[in-house]
């Protein structure tokens, strides 16, 4: 890509970098000229969409080199290995049709069912016994394993019944045998255990909640249009859900995630059958995402006829693929990208999200507007307000990405000026409107319930809270929500589907707004304008950048040099920002802040005679003058003595959170808990200063505490534990626990100590 950059003549890049929307498309057929004739463009479009040339595409030779590495692990015991063998195998291998009796998936299926029987993995077993037998259900061995997983998850009708089929298809007598005998056996187990009816179910790890409130869409000043209440709404409600309009995994969560529902991948993970690149949960999810489907050979009927009724019935079940219909509103995510082309793997995500958005428009029709399209999205962009840079680049993804996908759909549609300035506003609409999807994830707890499949005892320790950005997606009403860095709402992820909820109080007409990312105590004031500027590419209006507040003021003040004074000094980098702002310091609101920045704040903003200068160096309170030069270093020398770090500053409370942190983290690992859990204190403390007693991020700190201290049998730890259940209701409601697994083990381990106490 950045050879085709550098082959644009300079007046040509001169003309793209100041162009306006009106002058789109003019621009882009100057550029689609200049390719046309430029032969290293045919190249690439050849080398990113021809299924000839794709990485990703489907090797016998390499499937069963694969295989065989995996049976010598296998024979080597070496299960772990042999699991990622068998997984490599079947990403690699072709799915032929035709061939049933020794279908490669269907075999690899099986030794893979076989490995994770060996590793205690006995639902991911079952699952893959059960895809081997929707391509070959005369696969007796694969009904064999699946009759000892289900034997040992204690499903002994299941199991019973798998073994009278695999007794049915099995040929050879010594195999018949040996189902004899494990029927025997598993009708032993059952008697004793008294458990034979118990069936295989589903357990929902669901919590259906719907939203009641109904939002309007509005203009407001500054902004565009933005989303209001209707009615008063009391924190913590749930005011929207919505699946994606188009969502594409982010690439460092390919091997680890779900390329549909962006779960974590199980052990058992089913590849796609036509490429080798995305990897899903779950065959619905394969599905969904628009991957071919095994083909159900008119054959099994045949087999299934030649059983027993009841036997038949039972296979017949379990081979049955229930949610092959189920794709939602018919979206195809990886139709386009599949069969082995590199375009998907290659393009930055968003633009690969931008393929998406288009696909859902190319395969309808070609005589279809492409602009009739683009307008009926009704997403905002920022084309005016982009870097030169990103305008050239978009320009040349918008050819690129159309050029793909004319190779990758049946479809031939017009690439000129008028779709191509199009792509370039869709790739500008995603710019502004694109929602990054974060799981949340305790560290050391994950790490152990991966390997184990439960959190074992003691996996509290410090249990960091890490976000993890698992995808990028577009959701069309999401989209209307503006940004402020004090949001009133909160959004996350269940699965893929968008979930906003209330965090405050909001009366009937508020504007509802949420954060894009930078937030007031995260951020000073300056750096958040500029990081909505760099990134949205718009100037905030935000109350939280446009009024006084108290943490802007404690993140970017010194203390006073006067011992008798708890005034706070500005900085020249802030002192313009914050005396833009001071006019506006909404006294009332903020009493419940530290009483001494609060003092502080009335005193310099309530002052319109302003007889202690607002100036950068003077104490806000006692007009004391503070020499910022030699506090600056004195903020290097107390990087390394936290304690004077606490003493003489206010400035720096991010970085001097993070050394407690950092402390914490130290202390736990030498395994100086005590110690471990004061630095811990000491970084909640400085985060109730800076936020609301209520914030998440308060929460998230108190999920690390309240791990040292069940660690340490520390019983205050119900108080923390409880409050972290009362600030995660208020963001994540009756879905906190699915969002943060880890919490449910939490208050389990409260319960286990109050009975341990009574
Ligand atoms: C995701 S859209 C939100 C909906 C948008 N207002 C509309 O009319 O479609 C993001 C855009 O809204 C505007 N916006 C959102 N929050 C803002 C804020 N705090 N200050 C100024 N403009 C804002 C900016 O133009 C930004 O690019």
């Amino acid at each position: 890509m950045e050879s085709l950059k550098a082959s644009i003549p300079e007046g040509l890049k001169q003309m793209i970098s100041e162009s306006s929307v009106d002058d789109l498309s003019t621009t882009c057929s100057y550029l689609h000229r200049f390719f046309l004739r430029f032969n290293p463009f045919h190249h690439m479009i050849t080398e990113l969409a021809d299924p000839k040339y794709g990485l990703c595409g489907k090797s016998k030779h390499d499937a069963l080199e694969s295989k065989q590495l995996g049976n010598q692990c296998f024979l080597d015991k070496d299960y772990v290995k042999a699991l990622n063998f068998y997984t490599q195998a079947l990403r690699k291998a072709p799915f032929e049709d035709g061939d049933m009796e020794n279908n490669l998936v269907a075999t690899l299926y099986v030794n893979r069912a076989t490995v994770l029987h060996k590793m205690s993995l006995l639902v991911e077993c079952l699952r893959d016994c059960t895809r081997a037998l929707q391509i070959c259900p005369s696969h007796a061995k694969a009904w064999y394993r699946r009759s000892q997983a289900n034997a040992s998850l204690g499903n002994y009708k299941d199991a019973i019944c798998d073994l009278n089929v695999a007794k049915s298809m099995e040929s050879s007598l010594g195999g018949k045998r040996k189902i004899e005998n494990e029927l025997k056996s598993i009708l032993d187990q059952c008697k004793s255990a008294s458990m034979a009816v118990k069936h295989s179910g589903n357990c929902l790890n669901t919590v259906d909640e719907m939203p009641q409130i109904k939002l309007q869409c509005v203009t407001i000043p500054d902004k565009g249009r933005g989303m209001a209440s209707s009615c008063d709404i009391l924190p913590g409600s749930l005011l929207h859900t919505e699946e994606p309009y188009a969502m594409v995994i982010s690439k460092q969560c390919r091997e680890t995630h779900c390329h549909y529902c962006l779960n974590d991948l199980p052990a058992d993970r089913v590849p796609c059958i036509s490429c080798s690149i995305p990897l899903y949960c779950s065959q619905q999810c394969q599905i969904k995402a628009g991957g071919q489907m095994f083909r159900i050979y008119p054959e099994i009927h045949g087999i299934l006829k030649s059983l027993p009724i009841d036997i038949g019935e039972y296979a017949a079940e379990v081979i049955q693929f229930n949610d092959s219909e189920q794709e939602i509103e018919n979206i195809s995510e990886h139709k386009l990208e599949c069969q082995g082309v590199n375009w998907s793997a290659v393009l930055p995500s968003e633009i690969v999200l931008a393929g998406r958005i288009l696909a859902r428009f190319l395969p309808k029709s070609a005589s279809e507007d492409i602009k009739d399209f683009v307008d009926g999205l009704e997403l905002s962009h920022c084309y005016k307000h982009m870097p030169s840079e990103s305008k050239l680049d978009s320009h040349i993804h918008a050819i690129v990405l159309l050029y793909c996908l004319q190779h990758s759909s049946s479809i031939v549609f017009p690439i000129d000026g008028v779709s191509l300035s199009q792509v370039v506003i869709i790739i500008s609409q995603i710019k502004v409107n694109c929602m990054t999807i974060v799981r949340l994830k305790s560290i050391d707890a994950h790490v152990l319930s991966d390997q184990f499949g439960e959190f074992p005892s003691n996996a509290y320790l410090t249990s960091n809270v890490e976000q993890v950005r698992v995808g990028k997606a577009i959701y069309k009403t999401g989209s209307l929500f503006n940004h402020s860095c004090q949001p009133n709402i909160h959004a996350y992820f269940l699965s893929r589907s968008l979930c906003i909820r209330t965090t405050k109080f909001i009366a009937a007409g508020c504007e509802l707004e949420l954060s894009y990312g930078p937030q007031v105590g995260l951020l000073v004031c300056k750096d958040r304008l500029n990081l909505l500027k760099d990134e949205y590419a718009f100037q905030c209006q935000c109350t939280g950048c446009s009024e006084a507040n108290l943490s802007d003021i404690v993140l970017n003040a010194f203390h006073c040099v006067n011992p008798n004074c708890s005034g706070a000094v500005l900085d020249s980098r802030v002192v313009d920002c914050e005396k833009q702002k001071i006019k506006r310091f909404p006294i009332a609101d903020e009493a419940d802040k530290n009483s001494d920045i609060y003092e502080v704040c009335i005193r310099a903003f309530s002052q319109s005679d302003a007889s202690i200068p607002i100036q950068p160096g003077y104490c806000l309170k006692c007009g004391s003058y503070c020499d910022l030069g030699s506090s600056h270093a004195a903020v290097d020398k107390a990087l390394t003595c936290i304690k004077s770090f606490h003493f003489c500053l206010y400035d720096d409370m991010i970085c001097c959170m993070q050394v407690e942190d950092n402390l914490a983290q130290a202390f736990c690992l030498l395994g100086e808990l005590e110690l471990c859990m004061d630095h811990c204190k000491a970084s909640i403390q400085i985060l109730e200063k800076l936020y609301d007693p209520d914030d998440i991020v308060i929460a998230y700190e108190l999920v690390k505490f309240s791990s040292i201290q069940l660690s340490l049998g520390d019983v205050t730890a119900v108080d923390s534990i409880s409050r972290i259940g009362d600030i995660f209701s208020r963001y994540y409601g009756l879905h906190a626990d699915l969002v943060f697994p880890y919490l449910r083990y939490l208050r389990g381990e409260i319960k286990k100590k109050s009975v341990e106490c009574t």
